[in-house]
């Protein structure tokens, strides 16, 4: 147990002038109420742990007055600092600071984080949370949505606030970021005596859950219990004044609650000190959320430390006064804080095997250091623990077997409400005890349409009968008719209404109700014998409650029937309601039956639009690649054509060659022709000439060969006649002048030869080659051979003859026939070649028509295998469409079936591709 600790802070006046008035005055840990002379007021001095004048900072204060809560804080103690005061007096100023100052808070939170890093053998969670009481409500300042929070006790969580959040913090920097969220949404107004006046309590709470760290590299079993301790620092609402701080409207109202639930706070604190606590009295934590969530801190499990603030203006002495007063009443409130250890089983077995294990080893170690009584002592504690253990159990397994019983119990009562409420009871009897002094019965309402559910409020067992009849007294014999149980009473001889059982027993000792009823003559006797005042008056009124009973009688049966009537309704309906039920469960099944396939079918159709997609991207796919290969099969047949025409005109360059080169074969076959005749002829010629040139003397005739009409003649004329020359000049017969013209007519002649067979070389140069033309070519040129060698032969034959008769001086002509000969073999080589030119050139345009028609067909047919394909994918997709079409018109169908009956028709109808159909 110990006090809770109280100081009392002083802050500065706000009006300086303090020689005209009392002031306050500070010595040592007393202040005290001095007059303006200095002399002290009696009966104003109070003292406390501590008191902090006005030039005490808030660091002091805290070094002082609250380190020892939080230092205990941190070792699982549980610990509140909560600064009360007036308004205006410097609660928020000590507990949140100021702009130049840490308040309190801000000192512990930074103390707590210190004292964390400090301790390495120890790890620490710290959770904290924010609230503010405003008006009587609880309002969570770290989550501002959750408000009017509600207050709660358990036994694993002591007395919390439910529902408010708690941030896991590990810094003091988060911590600061925290309080300032929450201050934001604090809720504060100016008065007049404080512009920026708090209008709630606030808590800020820091939950410190501590573990030994070292317990693992140790091996140290020392515990692995968890230290949690909770801590509050508390900014309360000052008490204050109407008059002063001219509060009005809303303001008015939060000081209303202010100082409401101040006022509790201080019943509260002066019970305590009244040691209340200690005698059982009633402590009224209820009557406040602010009292009732300091609970613990004020009389419970916790070291609390107050600081009370106070101003030392004159015009605030009674509240001054007033606050000092609750100080020492606080001062005297005792707490009782202890370690808050959550320890499991295992850890609290661990913590005895260790107690044993050392004092095993003491004993080992030093038997005379532990004395024989500290073992037993121990031993003693162990007993006591384990039976602790065992008593714990019991207490355990009993509450168990009260709480299962109590839940027997309840089901039973459930049982019974439900059979009881399932019967439907018309009751007789209760409108005939319900009417007065015994009324007919015939007003009796039954409800023939509804089914009334009749509870039984009250039972009574035939016991209980036999008890009221034990308990009669002389005087009465009427049992209460609230306890009467129908059900007991299965004979009218048993009923009776209170009025009915008054007149009759009219205050005569009668215990028997049954004697009373049936033996009338004998209760009469026994009247007589007992009381002495039976009289015929009493016998009157029997028989005529006798003949009142034959008439109820009467009703009864006919209620009986009735109720019989009503029974074979109520089974009737039974019946209906066991059929109605299982057309329900039925409904039911179908229903769900229908649920289940609604979403088989949604998954159909996602499934369904799915493979849609997948086929639509397909479709397109196969789109781009049909183009493209479109578009390059136009390429390689806009390619192909090109190449076609200009194969095409190569071929009509090639032909258009060809027929020119027939037509010059035409006209070189000619000259041929022609050229083979004059060298036949001039053979000849040489041949007549050259013999008769030797045989005869040769005769002048230049005119000779033009006769012929042919260059060649004048040539082989003038040949001859050079031979002839020649010849005359061997035989000098002819004249010399006549000689030389002879000669030079014959060397024109051989000049003009040489001219011709040019000009036939050119033509044949720009032949080409045709096979039937190039045959009769070459049996032309092999003709023209032939001729050309013989005609050589002939030649080298007359030359050598004339060789032989002149001098070598005609050697040009044969020079001029080995030019030809060589002319014309060149020829037949360029005819050759040609010819290879021409057949190369067919071959190639051979092949090119080939690789044409080749890749045509490649085009077709691939173009043919392309427009199949399309054509069956085309196919595929309309009848995936149609698919879809009829799955979506069936799904779509159903949903509307499903939804869509229609009340009027009777009938379920759904929208298809035809509009709205009903569905048979
Ligand atoms: N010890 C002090 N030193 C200097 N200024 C102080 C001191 N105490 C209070 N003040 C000043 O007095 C004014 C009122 O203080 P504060 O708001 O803390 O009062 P309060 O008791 O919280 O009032 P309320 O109950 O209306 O909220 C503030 O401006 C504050 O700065």
């Amino acid at each position: 147990m110990e006090k809770i600790g109280v100081a009392v802070r002083l802050r500065p006046p706000s009006n300086a002038d303090l020689t005209k008035a009392n002031y306050w005055k500070v010595v040592d840990n007393t202040i005290s109420l001095c007059s303006p002379l200095g002399t002290p007021v009696s009966g104003q001095a109070f003292t406390f742990d501590y008191v902090f004048g006005t030039e005490v900072g808030t660091r002091a204060i805290y070094d002082l007055h609250a380190r020892g809560v939080i230092s205990s804080a941190l070792h699982g103690f549980n610990g509140t600092i909560f600064a009360y005061g007036q308004t205006s007096s410097g609660k928020t100023y000590t507990m949140r600071g100021s702009k130049t100052e840490l308040g309190l808070i801000g000192l512990s939170v930074h103390d707590v984080f210190k004292h964390i890093q400090k301790m390495k053998v120890r790890e620490y969670l710290i959770r904290v949370s924010y609230m503010e009481i405003y008006n009587e409500d609880i309002n969570d300042l770290l989550a501002p949505q959750n408000r009017k929070l509600q207050v709660h006790e358990n036994l694993e969580k002591g007395i919390f606030v439910a529902g408010l959040r708690e941030e896991i913090v590990s810094s003091p920097s988060q911590v600061f970021e925290l309080l300032e969220f929450g201050e934001a949404h604090r809720h504060v107004g100016q008065t007049n005596m404080n512009i920026y006046s708090s209008r709630s309590h606030t808590i800020f709470r820091m939950v410190i859950e501590s573990k030994d760290k070292n317990e693992l590299l140790t091996g140290a079993c020392s515990s692995d219990a968890v230290r949690v301790s909770v801590l509050n620092l508390v900014d309360l609402a000052g008490s204050e004044r109407v008059a002063k701080t001219g509060a009005g409207g809303v303001r008015l109202k939060e000081g209303t609650h202010i100082n409401k639930s101040l006022m509790t706070l201080g019943n509260v604190i002066k019970k305590l000190s009244d040691g209340a606590a200690r005698q059982g009295g009633h402590i009224p934590y209820r009557d406040s959320k602010l009292t009732r969530i300091l609970q613990p801190a004020l009389g419970g499990n916790a070291k609390t430390a107050i600081i009370c603030t106070i101003a030392p203006d004159e015009i605030h002495i009674d509240e001054t006064r007033g606050t000092l007063l609750f100080a020492s009443r606080a001062k005297r409130v005792t707490t009782c804080a202890q370690v808050n250890e959550i320890i499991t089983d295992a850890a609290l077995l661990k913590r005895q095997q260790k107690e044993i294990e050392d004092l095993r080893r003491k004993l080992k170690g030093s038997q005379s250091d532990i004395s024989e009584q500290e073992i037993l002592r121990l031993r003693k504690d162990l007993l006591r623990y384990e039976l602790e253990k065992e008593r714990l159990e019991l207490e355990l397994q009993e509450e168990r077997r009260a709480q299962m019983e109590r839940d027997q119990r309840i089901k039973e009562q459930e049982l019974r409400i439900e059979n009881l409420s399932s019967l439907v009871i018309t009751s007789a009897f209760d409108d005939a005890l319900n009417k007065e002094n015994g009324k007919h019965l015939e007003n009796r309402q039954f409800q023939n349409n509804a089914l009334i559910t009749v509870r039984r409020e009250r039972q009574l067992s035939p016991l209980n009968f036999e008890l009221l009849s034990e308990k009669s007294s002389e005087k009465c014999l009427i049992g209460s008719r609230r306890e009467l149980d129908f059900e007991g009473m299965s004979n009218f001889e048993n009923i009776a209404d209170e009025d009915l059982w008054a007149t009759m027993n009219d205050g005569l000792p009668v215990t028997d109700p049954e004697f009373l009823f049936s033996t009338p003559n004998r209760w009469a006797s026994s009247v007589g014998s007992t009381k002495g005042r039976a009289s015929s008056s009493v016998i009157g009124v029997l028989m005529s409650s006798k003949a009142k009973i034959q008439q109820y009688k009467g009703q009864l049966e006919e209620v009986q029937k009735e109720n019989s009537e009503l029974r074979a309704q109520l089974k009737d309906s039974t019946t209906f309601e066991a059929e109605l039920h299982s057309a329900l469960m039925e409904l039911k099944d179908e229903f769900w039956i229908i649920k289940n396939s609604t979403k088989a079918m949604d998954d159909f159709r996602n499934i369904l639009n799915d493979a849609k997609l997948g086929f639509s991207s397909l479709c397109s796919e196969l789109r781009l690649e049909e183009k493209q290969i479109e578009s390059g099969f136009v390429k390689a047949t806009r390619l192909t054509n090109t190449h076609m025409r200009s194969l095409s005109n190569r071929i009509f360059e090639l032909e258009a060659e060809l027929s020119k080169v027939r037509v010059e074969k035409v006209e070189l076959q000619t000259h041929c022709q022609i050229y083979s005749e004059q060298i036949q002829r001039l053979t000849e010629n040489f041949t007549k000439e050259g013999s008769a040139s030797c045989t005869k003397a040769p005769s002048r005739s230049p005119g000779a060969g033009q006769e012929l009409g042919f260059p060649f003649v004048s040539v082989e004329n003038d040949a001859c006649m050079n031979s002839a020359e020649a010849f005359g000049q061997i035989n000098g017969i002819h004249k010399p002048g006549e000689e030389l013209h002879f000669k030079h007519q014959l060397d024109s002649k051989v000049l003009e030869m040489g001219a011709e067979p040019c000009s036939m070389q050119k033509d044949r140069n720009i032949c080409v080659s045709d096979d039937s033309w190039l045959r009769r070519k070459r049996n032309k040129g092999d003709s023209v051979d032939e001729c050309f060698t013989s005609a050589m032969q002939d030649r080298n034959a007359v030359s050598a003859d004339v060789l032989m008769c002149t001098k070598a001086d005609d050697k040009s002509d044969f020079n001029k026939l080995e030019c030809m000969t060589q002319m014309f073999l060149m020829s037949q080589e360029h005819i050759r070649a040609l010819e290879k030119q021409l057949s190369n050139a067919n071959l190639e345009r051979e092949r090119f028509r080939t690789m044409l028609q080749e890749q045509l067909s490649r085009h077709e047919k691939s173009m043919a295998a392309m427009k199949l394909q399309k054509r069956r994918f085309a196919q595929e997709l309309k009848s995936i469409m149609e698919a879809i079409a009829i799955q979506d018109n069936f799904v779509t169908s159903i949903c509307l079936g499903i939804q869509g009956f229609d009340n009027k028709q009777g009938q379920f109808k759904c929208q298809s591709i035809l509009g709205e159909v009903p569905i048979q």
